[in-house]
């Protein structure tokens, strides 16, 4: 995750549209210091859990999917993970690499429960298909298989995604450099560890090498936070729900540059408290709040990748 790190921090030394302001970092980490507020992973109580192989597979097709639900202003993630949850609960082979292959965009809509078509569903269905494929060629067909051979690190789980799996490759160009985000190959990493607890298929001794899941959300909340600055132009561009055009300046910025944030916002935490504070962590309260917030505007891009 190194890249993730050293990349999104080159955005943010470079940066023309998107500011890090680090008072309203000091200001959220001082509020921050004495009660870090701890949110349970399934919060929500929407996701499939068995504790076993099959939890595995279920968080891959997950976060397979889990990119771009706001072109459908009633579609959200909570669908997906209990769209996903239930389909499961009736029929345990639904995931199976063979079955992942052949879905179409109806079949996929109905696991979901939804009667009109999903927002990108071209590209989710041609994912699914692509991740049964390669999970049959190199992993017996089992998302367990995959992260068995990681031997207990996180940062192996990303490697392995991202060469695998090529709609896991979220990484662009930028001002001439290349930046690696990796939003849904590192959150499949901290599902797992916050499904399972840090244990059996969740046990990574290096789970702290994780940054935040750049999402469409995190930014929108850091802003309200005084944490992210928007130029003038992009702050109207999000008011009037204008979309921005995946691997834009703007739209790199606005995802580096909260990874970024949060890294620094991590450190002071640590320094201040004495104690050491996951990304996962801070990432999980953030999002968790953003959700909670329906008036908070947020950048719209067309992306597979979060
Ligand atoms: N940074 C970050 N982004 C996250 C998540 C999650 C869900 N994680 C689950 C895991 C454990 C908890 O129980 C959570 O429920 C989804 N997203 C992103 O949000 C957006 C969806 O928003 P809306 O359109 O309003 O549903 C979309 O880009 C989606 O990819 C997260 O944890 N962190």
């Amino acid at each position: 995750m190194e890249e993730v790190r050293s990349t999104t921090a080159w955005v943010a030394t470079h940066s023309s549209h998107v500011t890090v302001d680090f008072t309203g970092i000091e200001k959220v980490a001082e509020n921050m210091k004495n009660s870090l507020p701890k949110v349970e992973w399934d919060f929500e109580g929407i996701h499939y859990f068995d504790n076993g192989p099959l939890t595995v597979q279920y968080l891959l097709v997950l976060d397979t999917l889990n990119f771009c639900f706001w072109p459908d202003e009633e579609m959200s993630y909570d669908h997906l993970a209990s769209g996903l949850k239930v389909t499961l609960e009736s029929d345990k082979s639904a995931f199976d690499a063979d079955r992942l292959q052949k879905y179409s965009g109806p079949q996929l809509r109905k696991m979901l429960n939804w009667s009109r078509p999903l927002p990108l569903e071209d590209e989710r269905v041609r994912l699914l298909h692509e991740v049964g494929l390669e999970l049959e060629r190199s992993f017996e067909g089992k998302a367990s298989k995959l992260v068995e051979s990681c031997d207990n690190s996180a940062a192996k789980l990303v490697a392995l995604m991202t060469r695998h799996f090529p709609g896991f490759r979220d990484h662009t160009v930028y001002k001439g450099h290349q930046i690696f985000l990796y939003k849904r190959a590192q959150i499949f990493a901290a599902d797992l560890w916050g499904a399972f607890k840090g244990e059996g298929y969740g046990d990574f001794e290096d789970i702290s090498s994780i940054t935040i899941f750049a999402d469409y959300i995190v930014p929108a909340v850091l802003q309200q936070l005084g944490v992210l600055r928007y130029r003038s132009s992009l702050d109207n561009t999000i008011k009037k729900n204008t979309e921005i055009v995946s691997g834009s300046e703007e739209e790199v910025e606005l995802r580096a540059c909260s990874v970024y944030a949060v890294e620094k916002m991590k450190e002071l935490i640590s320094k201040k408290t004495g104690k050491q504070v996951l990304s996962v962590e801070l990432d999980l309260w953030l999002w968790a709040f953003g959700i909670q917030c329906p008036s908070l505007q947020h950048h719209r891009t067309l992306s597979v990748y979060y």
